[in-house]
């Protein structure tokens, strides 16, 4: 689970790749009606069930109602995903998910397919994306958080939250980092060289600031979130604002951010993809939430092998 964009496909198949590598039976189940394209074909697919072009289609729905369509046609159709899972029950299957955080806050029905999982005696574990990119900005990260932490109030089941593309911030921040970060939203239409330029130099200070906040060993506050970032945002008000609506809002942050801190409930694991250490421990942390391997019969030794 995560918001748009922040790696949930991409987990999805640097999981893959790693688990067939070490060998577990692993299949890929896709729940994202509007999905278009996989590294990996999932073995299961809610679009081979509906698809979302289908239901706007026909039934005239906008993209995010469809959606809500879909999925609640899927919890309407259940015996189709039972059908398919069950040729896999013993198998480690990853579920990517739609983003739209209505699907586990509004609606219950994240809540319901979890329960339903569990009734068919699946072990499960919510891994929540969030991407590295949304430190640089602290009220988009604490608001991150706040989706975390409502995705895993709403649905009650071992959970964990990944900090994803930890690679544009970690090792070489060379020109990879540089290259990588996402285009400024910026209006400057006319592209100009001195536009161009300015649009670079603003690329070189957010390249700066990222890694700052790797060298000063700023991240840890970011992996766990400490309340005191906010603080430092408020710092940077002047007395007007603070008096003003500006003022108003960070309290309410604050106290947001306070409570986040008090339950001590939302952490994150850092996921860099080009590195095998990282990809294993995010995969240890995931067996261990949900006991991964505990009633696992002991392997057969491959009669290949044994042959040689
Ligand atoms: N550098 C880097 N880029 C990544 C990483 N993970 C994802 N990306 C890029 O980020 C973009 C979005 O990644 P996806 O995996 O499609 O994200 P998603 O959450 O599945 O997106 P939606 O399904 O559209 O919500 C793609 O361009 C990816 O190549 C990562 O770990 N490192
Ligand atoms: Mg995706």
């Amino acid at each position: 689970m995560g918001p748009a964009g922040s790696g949930k496909s991409t987990f999805c198949s640097t999981m893959l790749t790693h688990c067939q590598t070490i060998g577990r039976k692993v299949h890929l189940v896709n729940l994202d009606p509007a999905a278009e394209h996989f590294e990996y074909e999932p073995t299961i697919d809610i679009r081979d069930l509906i698809t979302l072009e289908d239901v706007m289609e026909e039934l005239d729905y906008g993209p995010n109602g469809g959606l809500i369509y879909c999925l609640e046609f899927l919890l309407n159709n259940i015996d189709w995903l039972e059908e398919e899972i069950g040729n896999y029950d013993d198998d480690y299957l990853i579920f990517d998910c739609p983003g739209q955080i209505e699907l586990y806050t509004h609606f219950p029905i994240m809540r319901r397919l979890c329960e339903q999982l569990q009734r068919w005696n699946m072990n499960i574990c919510g891994v929540y994306c969030l991407e590295s990119q949304f430190i640089e900005d602290k009220n988009k990260y604490f608001s991150g958080v706040l989706s975390a932490m409502s995705a895993m109030v709403n649905l009650e089941i071992p959970h964990i939250n990944v900090m994803t593309k930890m690679d544009l911030i970690q090792g070489d921040y060379g020109n990879k980092a540089e290259q990588d970060l996402p285009e400024d939203d910026d209006n400057d239409d006319d592209d100009d060289e001195a536009t161009d330029q300015k649009r670079q130099q603003r690329r070189k200070n957010r390249r700066i600031k990222l890694e700052q906040i790797m060298t000063d060993r700023e991240l840890d506050r970011y992996l766990d979130p400490d309340p005191m970032l906010m603080v430092d945002e408020n710092n940077r008000l002047t007395d007007e604002e603070l008096a003003g609506r500006a003022g108003k809002f960070h309290a309410l942050n604050q106290a947001i951010v306070q409570l986040i801190d008090d339950y001590s409930m939302v952490s994150f694991i850092p996921l860099n993809i080009t590195d095998d250490d990282s990809i294993e421990y995010v995969l240890s942390n995931i067996d261990h939430s949900m006991q991964y391997g505990e009633d696992l019969e002991p392997k057969e030794p491959d009669d290949a092998i044994e042959l040689e």
